[in-house]
């Protein structure tokens, strides 16, 4: 059991070093924390409800998670196969258009909370 505790313990620490290194290193990441940012002080200001809320967290949860597992399967790409090769290519592209869906969703879920509060 405390062996149990001490790895979970660990796994937590090396989760924080990948949340750091995503936020320090990835633009995209830094850019969607912005975005996040101004969607949450959008949310202050123009006092949506608890359940907008808690779409729109989950929106911006889903949308960094997945932006995250884009980059380590970048990551894991260029280390297996640093050259030029079609199969690479094709694994980053499907992997990009997993975050470019749920950027689509992100869109619209804004619009549907934000578009009637605003015209
Ligand atoms: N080794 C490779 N072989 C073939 N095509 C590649 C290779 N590396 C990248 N590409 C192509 O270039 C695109 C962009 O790849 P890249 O790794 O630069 O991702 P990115 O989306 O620009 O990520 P980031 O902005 O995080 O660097 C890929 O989706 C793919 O089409």
């Amino acid at each position: 059991m405390k062996i149990f505790i001490i790895n979970r313990i660990k796994s937590i620490g090396y989760a924080f070093k990948g949340a750091y290194l995503l936020f320090k290193k990835e633009a995209s990441i830094q850019t969607q924390t912005v975005i996040a940012i101004l969607t949450i002080i959008a949310g202050f200001y123009f006092e949506i409800s608890g359940t907008e809320w808690a779409i729109q967290l989950l929106t911006i949860a889903l949308i960094m998670g997945i932006e995250g597992v884009n980059t380590a399967i970048e990551e894991m790409a260029d280390f297996i196969h640093p050259d030029y090769d079609q199969h690479i290519g094709r694994i980053k592209d499907i992997s990009a258009g997993a975050v470019f869906i749920v950027a689509i969703v992100a869109m619209v879920i804004g619009a549907i909370i934000y578009f009637p509060k605003i015209f």
